[in-house]
C-alpha cells in the first residue's frame, strides 16, 4: 500500500488540476500526433451553468472528433467551457512551471467507441479526453468575441440559446505539442476518468474580453445577482503520477 501525505490523497490520488514541472515531465516517443477534426454543423447551444458556461455540441455521432495522441480509439466532442479567476493574476486550473494563466479552456470529449453514453463513460478512468488550453492576455480573441456577444442571452443561471456553426478549431494554438497524464474532473462530482491533454501553447484573450466573464451571473433570474468571478479549482496532489510530454 502505496503511504500518503493524507487520507484524501491516498483515497484520491488521480485528482486534477495538478502543476507541470517542464523539468520533471517525461518525453514519451510512443506519444502521437493530435487527431482533431471538428465540424461547426454540430454546434448546438450556449447554457448557464452558474458555475460556468458551456458550449455544446450535439454528440450523437462522430462528427466532431479527438483521437491518436496518448488516446486508444476516437472520443466524440461533447462541450468546451472556461475557467477564469476573479483578477488577470490567476484563473487557470494548471499551473505550469509555478506561473498561473488568467483563464483555460476545457474541451470535453468522450470514448463513445467504448461506452454507451457519456454517463457511463465518466465511470471509467479511459471515458474521457479533455483538451485543456492556457489563455495569455493579449490581442482580443475574434472567436471568443464570437461567444462573448452571445453570452448576454445566458446571463443568468439555466439560461440557455441556440448556438450554431462555430469553428472551435480557431480556438487551438498553431503548436499542438502536448503534456498528457491521468487526472479527474475538476468540479463536482471530481470523477477520476479524464485523459489530460495540456497544449503547450498558450492562445490570446484580452482583458477586457476575460471582464465579460465575470460579468455572468451565478444566481438565476429571480434571485439577487451574484457574479461568477472566479471558477477554478485548487491545485491538487501529483501523487505517484508522471506527465509525459509529446516533444522533448
Ligand atoms: C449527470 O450528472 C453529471 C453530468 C455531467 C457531469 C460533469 N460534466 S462534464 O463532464 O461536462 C465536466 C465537468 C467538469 C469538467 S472539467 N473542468 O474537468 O473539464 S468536464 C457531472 C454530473
Ligand atoms: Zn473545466
Amino acid at each position: 500500500m502505496g503511504v500518503s501525505t493524507s487520507r484524501n490523497e491516498h483515497c484520491r490520488p488521480l485528482q486534477s488540476p495538478i502543476t507541470i514541472c517542464t523539468k520533471k515531465v517525461k518525453y514519451d516517443s510512443c506519444l502521437k500526433p493530435l487527431y482533431i477534426y471538428y465540424d461547426p454543423k454540430s454546434t448546438r447551444r450556449l447554457v448557464n451553468l452558474g458555475h460556468c458556461f458551456n458550449v455544446e455540441y450535439d454528440d450523437t455521432s462522430d462528427r466532431s472528433v479527438l483521437g491518436e495522441g496518448p488516446l486508444i480509439g476516437y472520443y466524440r466532442l461533447r462541450q468546451f467551457h472556461f475557467h477564469w479567476g476573479s483578477s488577470d493574476k490567476d484563473g487557470s486550473e494548471h499551473v505550469i512551471d509555478g506561473q498561473e494563466y488568467p483563464a483555460e479552456l476545457h474541451i470535453v470529449h468522450w470514448n463513445a467507441q467504448k461506452y454507451p453514453s457519456f454517463n457511463e463513460a465518466m465511470k471509467h478512468p479511459d471515458g474521457l479526453a479533455v483538451i485543456g488550453v492556457l489563455l495569455k492576455i493579449g490581442e482580443p480573441n475574434p472567436a471568443i468575441q464570437n461567444i462573448i456577444d452571445n453570452l448576454d442571452q445566458v446571463k443568468t443561471k439555466d439560461k440557455e440559446c441556440p448556438f450554431t456553426q462555430f469553428n472551435l478549431s480557431s480556438l487551438l494554438p498553431n503548436d499542438r505539442n502536448y503534456w498528457t497524464y491521468q487526472g479527474s474532473l475538476t468540479t463536482s462530482p471530481y470523477l477520476e476518468c479524464v485523459t489530460w491533454i495540456i497544449l503547450q501553447e498558450a492562445i490570446p484573450i484580452s482583458s477586457d474580453q476575460l471582464h465579460h466573464f465575470r460579468g455572468l451571473l451565478c444566481s438565476s433570474e429571480n434571485e439577487d445577482p451574484s457574479f461568477i468571478l472566479e471558477n477554478h479549482r485548487a491545485l491538487q496532489p501529483l501523487a505517484a503520477r508522471v506527465i509525459r510530454s509529446s516533444c522533448k
